[in-house]
Formats: structure tokens, sequence, C-alpha cells
């Protein structure tokens, strides 16, 4: 497919750019193990305190002990809730095992020479991830490929709303100062794309092994079948 009609492209992460296991059995495993003795480590450091006290905000309990924090998050790492405390808190623990060579950020081979390519042509790149920000940043930063941030020309996760609502995809045109028609969305999942499409933007769905093609967008199976 040759799309010039687009200015920029926002990619997910999870499954789109980077294997899903890589996220499931790297790194959730690794802030479940890491998080405790982190958490205790830095609880009065300020950006930690804000993110425990956010955390017992959304438990309801304000009051809520520093081992009753740490069960709830263990629980939300273990179901995969996309809360955004809980992101914010996993990137910190991440910085540490990308910084100490514990692992390198995953990316399909199709990946990095896309984004190059696509950035060589004069697309402006941009990430949205369930994954903080400084999470997205480690990724790309202590990929597999280098260093790849330059690329970048900005990132977005759930402050900006959830990934399956339109109203966060409206937030994100808003600040590219685009036309949603000329903002490509890349994801592996159908409800995302589908609340991209509801906010003007063009959809692309990656089926990696693994993924169930939607009915309702386009799909590649590789980032080099993206003609832009
Ligand atoms: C930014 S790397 C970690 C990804 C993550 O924490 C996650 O929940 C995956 O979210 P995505 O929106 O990329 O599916
Ligand atoms: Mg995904």
């Amino acid at each position: 497919m040759s799309n010039p009609t687009v200015s920029a492209i926002v990619t997910d992460i999870e499954g789109t750019t980077t294997d899903i296991n890589f996220v499931h059995k790297v790194l959730f495993p690794y802030a479940h193990a890491k998080l405790p003795d982190f958490l205790s480590a830095n609880s009065a450091t300020p950006a930690v305190a804000e993110q425990i006290d956010a955390v017992r905000s959304e438990m309801g309990d304000p009051d809520a002990t520093l081992e009753a924090v740490i069960n709830q998050l263990l629980h939300w790492i273990e179901t995969d809730q996309k809360v955004t405390p809980l992101k914010a808190l996993q990137g910190m623990v991440w910085a540490d095992g990308y910084q100490r060579g514990d692992f390198k950020g995953h990316l399909y081979s199709d990946v990095a020479p896309a984004l190059r390519q696509w950035k060589d042509s004069g697309k402006a790149l941009y990430v949205y991830s369930s994954g903080s920000v400084q999470a997205q940043k480690l990724l790309f930063g202590y990929s597999d490929e280098g260093d790849l941030t330059p690329l970048f020309s900005g990132y977005f996760d759930t402050h900006i709303g959830h990934k399956r609502e339109a109203a966060s995809y409206q937030r994100i045109v808003t600040e590219l100062d685009l036309p949603a028609e000329a903002v490509l969305f890349l994801s592996d999942v159908v409800e995302e794309l589908d609340a991209a499409k509801q906010a003007g933007m063009q959809t692309l769905q990656l089926v990696r092994e693994g993924t169930q093609p939607g009915k309702h967008h386009a799909c590649v199976t590789r980032f080099d079948e993206i003609a832009l």
C-alpha cells in the first residue's frame, strides 16, 4: 500500500514494534521481582512517594500501608492492568534493568529500518503506549538496534487517556496540530484501531505471529509492507 497523505505516524509498542513475549515474559516479571524492594528503599523519594499516593487513590484507601500498596501493584502486574501509577513505577524499575544491561528493548527486525526510512522521507514519528513515557524512551533508547529515540518527535502514555477510547486519539491529534486524517495509527489491537478510526485517524493493523486480524482495518504483517 502507498499512502502519501500521511504526515505523522503514531505507533503502539507491544505486539506492534515489539514481541508481546518480551513485555510479558521479561519486563513484567522483572518489575514483579524488583518492585517490593524498590518501593521499600525509595518510598520517601518525592517522585516515588507521588506514585504511591496515586496507587492509594486508585485503591480508594488513602491510609493503605506500603505493604498493601505493594500487594496491589503486584496484583495489577499479574492481571496486566494499565493503571497509570503502576506504569510510572514499572518505568522507574526497568530503568535500572536497562542501565545494568539485564535486557535490551526488543524490536522486530523490520521496525528500525522502516522507522528510519519514514523519518528520512519527512514523516513525524510518535509513540502511544500504555507503558509510561519513561518506559517507552527506555525501550527505544536501549533497543536491540541501539538508541532510536532521535527518530521520535514525541511520546504519549495513559496521561492522554486510555488506548481504547476515541477521546485519547482526539487529544493526540490536537497535540500534533494536524488534521486527524493525516495521522496513521499502527497497532495490533482492534479496539485501539477502532478508537483511532473513530477520531478520524488512518489505521493499519499489525498482524504479527499470534495476532487475529480484524475486519475493519487494513492489515500488514511487517513494517516493510507499509509504503508511505
Ligand atoms: C513501554 S514498554 C512496556 C509496555 C507496557 O508496559 C504495556 O503495558 C504495553 O502497552 P501497549 O500499550 O504498548 O500495548
Ligand atoms: Mg499492542
